[in-house]
């Protein structure tokens, strides 16, 4: 079976900074895989470049079959890529209801409604009617993951999607992660927290400095304590 995500060789820069040096990745359906580093290691980077934000300067990117090295962000979101990108990024003068509205595609399926998602989210139906920017910030981020849900998309990205959340809200994050990953979806996640993406991925790979300098799945990554004091930066 071919990956629906397959990265190889790839090289990213802004301008005369080359930030990726030749990573590879791979990650089948259904599957769900991390970035794990310090700050500043490329892991946003590497998430841009798929998203087709950052064109590479090297280097393959395969998905759902297709090869979109050099795709615009658009043609490879219609391909079924959805990002919930750090800081969120709503409309602050869109309301809950039509952000979901005006992103809702049944191109790849419609297992995601603006109703599902309000299922998913019980705060989100109570605030159909508010504007982006009369949300509380976990409100925002359960808006931007069902803004990235109602697209039906076969890959899932979030960056950082707990960043700045308190801890109850964080939870609710999630155990919505946890939902969509029992359902099969496809996930790709970056985030702080190496424990809670152990209990929900499969598969990780630690960058440092552009590079892929470890990878392994929850119990290698447990039973390698070098790889946490010396990437991770937790004793
Ligand atoms: N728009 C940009 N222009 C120039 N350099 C950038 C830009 N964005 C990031 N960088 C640099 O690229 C490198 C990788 O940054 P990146 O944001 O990908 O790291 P990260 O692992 O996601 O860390 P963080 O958690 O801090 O976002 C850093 O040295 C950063 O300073």
């Amino acid at each position: 079976m071919s990956a629906l995500l397959e990265v190889q060789g790839l090289e990213a820069a802004y301008g005369s900074s080359q930030v990726l040096f030749g990573i590879d990745l791979q990650l089948q359906a259904g599957g769900a895989a991390t970035l794990l580093g310090r700050n500043g290691m490329g892991k946003s980077t590497l998430l841009r470049s798929l998203c087709g934000w950052l064109a590479p300067a090297q280097g393959r990117i395969r998905f759902a079959g297709q090869d979109v090295t050099g795709w615009s962000a658009d043609r490879i979101a219609r391909l079924g890529l959805a990002i919930v990108p750090e800081g969120r990024q709503c409309f602050p003068n869109l309301s809950v209801h039509e952000h979901l509205v005006a992103f809702a595609s049944t191109r790849h399926g419609n297992v995601w409604t603006p109703q599902q998602v309000y299922a998913l989210f019980p705060r989100l139906a109570e605030r159909k009617q508010h504007l982006g920017g009369q949300l509380s910030g976990g409100e925002q981020q359960m808006l931007a993951i069902g803004r990235a849900l109602v697209t039906n998309p076969k890959l899932l990205i979030l960056d950082e999607a707990t960043e700045g959340l308190a801890p109850l809200v964080r939870e609710e994050i999630w155990a919505c992660l946890r939902t969509l990953r029992e359902a099969g979806q496809t996930l790709l996640v970056v985030d702080k927290y190496v424990h809670r993406l152990m209990a929900l991925a499969d598969q990780h790979q630690v960058l440092e400095r552009g590079r892929v300098v470890w990878a392994g799945n929850s119990a290698q990554l447990e039973a390698a304590p070098e790889v946490w004091t010396r990437y991770l930066g937790v004793g």
